[in-house]
């Protein structure tokens, strides 16, 4: 974000421009089949041990990190650990989170539930080898999904700010059902679900220059667009949900 102060607009603008970023994300991630080599470890190391997948991720976060990714407390990596320092000079964003929360991490939980869960259920079987591909893609849904889930802790610093005072006693008491309801807006959750389902049908519609004729293309989208708003239901908002509690309860060390 710029130098204008976050306001609860302001970062939900931002989550509605994500939508945008992991819907093509997974839109790209949808055009090559499960390609399972690419997950799978092999018996013995290949120039480098563990799936392709994790070799994929580690190399390109080293990269990233090198060329400042992680310098920007919007973005967190999947394998923190023996991280290089960024090489690049450092850029003065602006210090929103609390240091307490700001580093709170959960790219564990994420990346158990995007290949076990969230692949099997929009990506079709079969093997067409573009592994190097593939694990690209991921990388790239990845990042996307993890980006928003922890924009959580933006969110949560302005709701805090906005009435510190709703918040503390829960805070004090660790009451993590209490601020779940706080934080909680149904009617928000419900247009979100909504939209993306919309933006999923818009993006990926065929698009042909023959506008008498579109039978053929009707009702055919490269993702599924209900299933798009199943996964901001069942995964995305509450995990979303589940960092803003966390940083919540860190808010006053
Ligand atoms: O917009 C908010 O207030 C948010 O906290 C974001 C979000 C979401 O993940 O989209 C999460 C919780 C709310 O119930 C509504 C939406």
């Amino acid at each position: 974000m710029g130098e204008k102060e976050m306001t609860l607009d302001t970062v939900r603008d931002s989550l509605i421009r994500q939508e945008d970023t992991i819907i093509f994300s997974l839109i790209e991630r949808a055009k090559f089949p499960m390609n399972s080599p690419t997950y799978q470890e092999p018996k013995s190391c290949v120039g480098f041990c563990g799936s392709l997948i994790r070799f994929f991720v580690n190399e390109t976060e080293s990269l990233q990190a090198k060329a400042g990714r992680y310098q920007n407390p919007e973005e967190n990596a999947f394998f923190p650990d023996h991280l290089p320092p960024s090489l690049v000079p450092p850029y003065a964003f602006p210090p929103v989170l609390h240091r307490a929360g700001a580093s709170i991490n959960v790219n564990n939980k994420i990346w158990d539930i995007y290949f076990k869960q969230l692949l099997p259920l929009f990506i079709i079987s079969g093997d067409d080898g573009n592994y190097a591909s593939t694990a690209s893609s991921d990388l790239n849904c990845l990042q996307a999904i993890s980006r928003r889930i922890h924009y959580g802790k933006f969110v949560a610093e302005v709701k805090y700010k906005d009435a510190p005072h709703d918040y503390e006693p829960a805070i004090r008491a660790k009451d993590r059902d209490a601020l779940m309801k706080l934080l909680t807006f149904k009617a928000v959750e419900e247009t979100v679900k909504k939209r993306v389902e919309k933006k999923a049908m818009i993006f990926g519609e065929e698009v042909t220059t023959n506008t008498t004729c579109t039978e053929s293309n009707e009702g055919k989208h490269k993702i599924d667009p209900p299933l798009v708003s199943r996964l901001y239901d069942e995964w995305i908002m509450p995990l979303t949900k589940f960092v803003q509690v966390e940083y919540l309860l860190r808010r006053l060390d």
